[in-house]
């Protein structure tokens, strides 16, 4: 498989940031809730955010209330599409979220059980639910169908992940960006998108028909993305370099 090259430096004036969390801002773990986000994290969004106002964004599959707890401080300026873009936040329009359907209580409660039953970790969420074998690769298959029978019982949506499969709530990364792109303060930007996993490549086929381009954070594998970099340190150098570049054009 050909290598993509590492990203050029877009022109901060005219770029939009969509930046995905876990495996791109910070490193994965063993468990959801293990996760470490270095300070410089924090730095970076408020420098990228202050020099490029209205033009970053998170994409995450997390909700945004878990953002929250990860990022408090650092999100006043930063638009936030969470549970993979069923929910949007930007500092102009506020929070929109549909409500938890009586279908996902029902997901949710058969999927708790079942993990409980097979030592799975079932992570709640605002808008779904996560099953995580990373501590069981052995049990894939079998809670992919489970996940993927339960969504189709109850007429949702299932996703598969690095180590674990979702039931959720409809909507997808790629959605989420061209949403953000109608706000005024992204209208017309070029946007770049950032991110690791599957749920990532929606983000990078839409910031590729935008006229930008998606980064794939990992090693190579076949990609709808243009660039490559090989992980989470090389992600911080790149956008300091264009926090950098930013401040200097302000
Ligand atoms: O879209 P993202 O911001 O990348 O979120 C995707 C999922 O990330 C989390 O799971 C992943 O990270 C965990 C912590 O490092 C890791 O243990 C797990 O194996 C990864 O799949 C999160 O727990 C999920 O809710 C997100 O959907």
């Amino acid at each position: 498989m050909t290598d993509l090259l590492p990203p050029p430096l877009p022109d901060p004036a005219t770029a939009s940031l969509f930046l995905d969390f876990d495996g791109t801002l910070v490193e994965l773990a063993a468990t959801p809730d293990g996760i470490v986000v270095e300070e410089v994290v924090g730095t970076l969004l408020a420098r990228l955010s202050a020099a490029m106002p209205g033009r970053v964004a998170l994409v995450s599959g997390r909700s945004i209330a878990q953002l929250d707890g990860f990022l408090s401080g650092c999100l006043h300026q930063v638009a936030v599409a969470g549970s993979h873009g069923a929910e949007r936040r930007t500092p102009a329009q506020g929070h929109v979220r549909p409500d938890r359907s009586e279908a996902l209580e029902h997901a949710a409660a058969e999927l708790a059980a079942y993990a409980d039953l097979e030592g799975l970790l079932f992570e709640a969420k605002t808008l779904g639910v996560t099953l995580h074998f990373r501590a069981h690769p052995e049990r894939e298959a079998d809670a992919v169908a489970m996940a993927e029978r339960v969504a189709a019982q109850y007429g949702l949506h299932a996703n598969r992940g690095k180590m674990m499969v979702e039931v959720r709530l409809p909507g997808d990364k790629g959605a989420a960006v061209h949403a953000l792109l109608e706000t005024p303060a992204m209208a017309g930007t070029i946007p770049w998108f950032l991110g690791d996993d599957l749920t990532d490549e929606d983000g990078f086929a839409a910031a590729a028909e935008r006229g930008g381009a998606g980064v794939l954070v990992d090693p190579p594998r076949a990609t709808r993305a243009s660039y490559r970099l090989d992980g989470v340190p090389a992600v911080h150098a790149w956008l300091a370099r264009l926090a950098d570049a930013a401040e200097q054009a302000a």
